[in-house]
Formats: structure tokens, sequence, C-alpha cells
């Protein structure tokens, strides 16, 4: 039989500014109450899943959620840069409503592959940085289930690539605050989303098909 190899996707919980500004990079954005209630539902509902490693963002607010995680599963938590959020260049910590007011926030919603962040990284980028880093930890955790503590674009355009959807449609696909969103990787066969941007249930069932 295939061994498949599970790759769960956490975007990290809630922060202050959830939904108003871009943080993107920028260092010393904590977890908010909420958000850290999160991530302890977070590690509740994967107890039971035989994890193998945790990697993390290494920005604070995914560090933080992965913690307890962490703490149930006694793993320790590796920080993978792979895994960090967008580059916004220019437009780190700008408030999302100023953004949704430029001409060039058509083309970040409707044509994404085709943007770059002034100074910054564009999606094609991050989604090849993303994929590619999900192939190293595949590669490295082979038949394994690994957990992933990352970000909202990235979450998006791993699950699009695992899709067969075009980056121009990723923005489709919602990944929120403390989701996990899952994909099974069988050697010599095409992924398998198992599940996106899942909210409440517990995962310790999930299995590859
Ligand atoms: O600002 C946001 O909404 C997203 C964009 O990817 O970032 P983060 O997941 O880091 O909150």
């Amino acid at each position: 039989m295939t061994q498949s190899t599970l790759i769960l996707l956490v975007r990290h919980g809630e922060t202050p500014t959830t939904g108003t500004v871009l943080p993107g990079r920028a260092p010393g954005l904590h977890l908010s109450e909420r958000g850290r209630t999160q991530a302890e539902a977070v590690a509740e509902r994967l107890a039971g899943l035989p994890v193998d490693a945790l990697y993390s963002s290494p920005l604070e607010r995914a560090r933080e959620t992965a913690e307890p995680t962490a703490a149930r599963t006694g793993r320790t938590v590796t920080e993978e840069a792979g895994l960090l959020e967008c580059d916004f260049g220019d437009w780190t910590g700008a408030a999302l409503a100023g953004l949704a007011g430029l001409p060039e926030w058509q083309t970040v919603q409707h044509n994404p592959s085709a943007f770059r962040f002034p100074n910054g990284e564009g999606f094609s980028g991050m989604q090849a940085r993303m994929v590619g880093t999900l192939e190293d930890l595949r590669a490295a955790h082979h038949g394994g289930v690994v957990v992933c503590f990352s970000h909202a674009d990235p979450i998006k355009a791993a699950v699009a690539h695992a899709l067969g959807t075009h980056l121009d449609l990723f923005q489709r696909i919602m990944i929120s605050p403390a989701s996990v969103s899952v994909i099974s990787y069988a050697d010599g066969q095409a992924p398998a989303v198992l599940t996106v941007n899942s909210m409440s249930e517990p995962l310790s069932g999930l299995r590859a098909p």
C-alpha cells in the first residue's frame, strides 16, 4: 500500500489587528486573548493524531499558535522561514481599508499571479516558496504527519496548488484564523485535499484516502 504523508496547514490565531491591517513580516505582533484561546483549541482538535513534526513561520503570531500543540504533543517546534508570511514590502503595516481603494488592489484580487508587492515578494514567488517548502517537509517526514503553522496567503496558495487551481483564483479560498487545512501526498499520485479552513471539528480521525 502507498504510504501517505499528511501536511496540516494551520493559520495563526487572531491578533489585535487581524482583518484591519496587513501585518506582513513586521515583528512584534502577538496573539490577542481570543487568538490564544484559538491556539489552545487547535491543540485540542489535533489530540489523538500521531504528529511527527511541528514547523512554524518564525513570526510571533505563528509561534504562539504552535505552543499549545507543542506542549500537548511533546514535540518541539522548528522555525521554518519557508512558511513565512508574504513579504508585503512597502505595504507592510498598511490598513486594509486604505489598500482596498488602490487600483492595484484589483490586481491583487483578480490577477494575483501578475502582482508583486512594491519592494516585496510576488504572489507567484510566494507560492513557489511555500510549495517547495512543503515538498522538502514531505521528503523529510515521508509517511508521517506534519503540522505547519503559517499565514493566510501562503496557505491559500498551497491549497490552490494542491487543488490544481490557478493562482489567479486563490483569493476564492478562505483561510480563517486558527483554521486547519489538510493535504495528503502519496508517491506517484496527485495530492488529495482532505479539508480546507476547518474551524471546529476534531481532526484525530483524519486519514489519507
Ligand atoms: O493580513 C492578513 O489578513 C493575512 C494575509 O496573508 O495575514 P496573516 O495570516 O499573517 O494574518
